[in-house]
């Protein structure tokens, strides 16, 4: 980091750079560059560093570094640069954080370091799905100097950089710290498991979780450090600290553990504890693990000399039913003693269905703090999306919905019929395809928010392309409100014949081009929740039936 002055001035001559805004995992590279969490990089990595960190795990000058870290850019941003550009790099607001002076620009071959770094090219892995999918094709190497760090509104009081930490514990005396990493929600099973370790290897106890970028789908880091927050009150004071890591995982098991033994020696740790399946990306496209479990226990081990940490193995811990307690898995005797557990997607499951966890395995704070944030269905937000061809009775059905559901009360309901957005949202979009996936996304975008705050959107666009509703269902469950997809299945000639708004009569005359099923595609919903025949059944039956889909989803309850 730039002194204050310096800074300052750096600010200045900025004004002239060309600027890079960063994207959220580069923020989040950069925040580590630029407080020493990754020393002893003190850049984005340059191309001989890259190639060897890609090959053997190690920088140019042979130092230990396994994870590539890279600033990926346009091609039209590459273009204008050359060797010894600066770039001032911004963060999502426009704050300047820093500058990067280019050294190298180059096209790297994703495909080889997907399978050098991560062992795979299957895109199942989510840091494989990232580099191919998420990442820009330029590469741009160069020093950086930080001119601030990126700020953070939230838990500032938790985020100790390197520095701060060291000092912290050298003040209370730490010399032995052993660091548990985490990117979920801690529960009586990872508290035993660090207590554990921690008296095992006669270290005191850092808490350690990733706040950066985890594994999609995992919990938010807000809802997790309240957890943290309350699991913090069962360890001894003394002994035990916690602090949050604005780390971008990849999760690229055995050399991630590596990369964070290696971090985790930054921020002033001497052990690090290593799970089974640490950093794992989940099952392959085939059902099969990338790595093996233990692998990611090996590699710390076998450079733990070398990187200066040493790497504590986690052994998994039981609920024992004799015994009232936990016990490391291998230290049970089967034949006599009852085990219990719950997996991951088993507590998922209960959560989402809202059935009990058991005292023993989860803390009753944490459980309902959980809670709070994944409601069981029939309290979560939910999006009703109708599609079918103009005229098919879209607006109709719709209005009967929001009617019941308003009747029923609970929860806010905002309807977004094709009309009324194309009059207030879209009012300056046409019909070509482009226009109509911007008028569908910008309903998504609304709709997710709805369903966020735990509302019922309903809307009814024409939406005739099935990527582009695929893409609001994703926009949707991201924020975990529930998504039904309703396929308003009437014929095109019955839409044609009822002709309410005379615009077929129109289109067949050619005076209205691009009409949908006339000479613009409907692609027909493949897997709808529901689709509704308007031949068969009067508005009213089929408003009933979309009420009785969403009892049998579980989105409402109707006792
Ligand atoms: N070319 C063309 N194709 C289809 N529809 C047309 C067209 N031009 C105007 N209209 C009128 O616009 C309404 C459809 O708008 P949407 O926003 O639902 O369409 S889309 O989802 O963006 O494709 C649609 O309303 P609904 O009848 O309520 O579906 C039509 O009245
Ligand atoms: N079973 C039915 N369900 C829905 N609409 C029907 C049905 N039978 C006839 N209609 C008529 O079809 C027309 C559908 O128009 P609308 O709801 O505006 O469709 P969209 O919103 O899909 O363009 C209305 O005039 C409605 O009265």
């Amino acid at each position: 980091m730039l002194d204050p002055k310096a800074a300052a001035e750096a600010k200045q001559a900025a004004v002239a750079y060309l600027d890079w805004d960063l994207t959220e995992r580069q923020l989040c590279d950069f925040e580590l560059l630029a407080n020493g969490g990754f020393s002893p990089l003190t850049g984005f990595l340059g191309k001989a560093d890259y190639d060897r960190v890609v090959a053997e795990m190690r920088l140019a000058n042979g130092a230990l570094w396994p994870m590539p870290i890279t600033l990926d850019v346009t091609e039209a941003f590459a273009e204008q640069l050359e060797t010894g550009t600066r770039v001032a790099l911004r963060d999502p607001e426009g704050v300047i954080l820093g500058i990067i002076t280019v050294a190298d620009i180059w096209r790297p071959d994703r495909l080889i370091e997907a399978q050098q770094v991560f062992g795979t090219t299957d895109l199942a892995h989510p840091g494989v799905a990232y580099l191919m999918e998420q990442s820009h094709p330029v590469y741009v190497g160069g020093q950086i100097e930080a001119l601030a760090l990126p700020m953070h509104y939230d838990f500032g009081h938790l985020r100790l950089t390197p520095a701060e930490l060291r000092a912290r514990f050298k003040r209370a005396g730490w010399r032995r710290v052993v660091a548990f990493q985490t990117r979920n929600p801690m529960h009586r099973a990872h508290v035993e498991l660090t207590f554990l370790a921690a008296r095992q290897t006669e270290a005191n106890l850092l808490i350690h979780p990733v706040v950066g970028m985890t594994k999609p789908g995992d919990v938010d880091h807000y809802s997790r450090v309240r957890c943290y927050e309350h699991v913090l009150k069962k360890y001894p004071e003394q002994t035990t600290a916690l602090s949050l890591l604005p780390l971008a995982m990849r999760m690229g098991g055995p050399r991630e553990a590596l990369w964070h033994a290696l971090i985790r020696k930054n921020y002033g740790c001497t052990h690090l504890i290593v799970g089974r399946d640490h950093a794992g990306p989940g099952k392959d496209s085939q059902g099969e693990d990338f790595y093996d479990p233990y692998a990611a226990q090996e590699m710390v081990a076998e450079y733990a000399d070398e990187a200066g940490i040493e790497m504590v193995p986690f052994r998994m811990m039981v609920y024992v039913q004799e015994r009232a307690g936990y016990a490391p898995i291998d230290e049970v005797n089967e034949a006599t003693e009852t085990v219990m557990n719950i997996s991951g997607t088993e507590f998922r499951r209960r959560m989402r269905e809202g059935l009990d966890i058991p005292d023993w395995f989860g803390y009753p704070e944490v459980v309902a703090e959980l809670r709070r944030t994944y409601p069981p269905r029939a309290k979560q937000g939910i999006t009703l999306f109708f599609t079918g061809l103009s005229g098919s009775g879209k607006s109709t059905i719709a209005n009967a919905v929001m009617a019941k559901l308003m009747e029923r009360g609970g929860r806010a309901v905002t309807l977004l019929d094709g009309d009324i957005v194309r009059k207030h949202l879209s009012s300056e979009l046409g019909f070509s395809k482009a226009d109509r996936d911007l008028n569908i996304r910008r309903i998504g975008f609304v709709a997710a928010e709805i369903s966020r705050n735990g509302g019922v959107a309903i809307c009814a666009p024409i939406a005739p392309y099935a990527s582009t509703r695929r893409d609001v269902r994703a926009m949707v469950e991201a924020v975990h409100g529930g998504f039904v997809e309703i396929h308003v299945a009437t014929p095109i000639e019955e839409c044609e014949r009822r002709d309410r708004k005379g615009l077929y009569a129109k289109a067949r005359a050619g005076l209205i081009k691009g009409f949908t099923g006339i000479d613009d595609p409907y692609e027909v919903p493949e897997q709808p929740e529901l689709t509704l025949d308007t031949l068969q059944a009067t508005p009213e039956e089929l408003a009933q039936q979309v009420i009785l889909k969403l009892e049998n989803l579980g989105f409402i309850n109707l006792r």
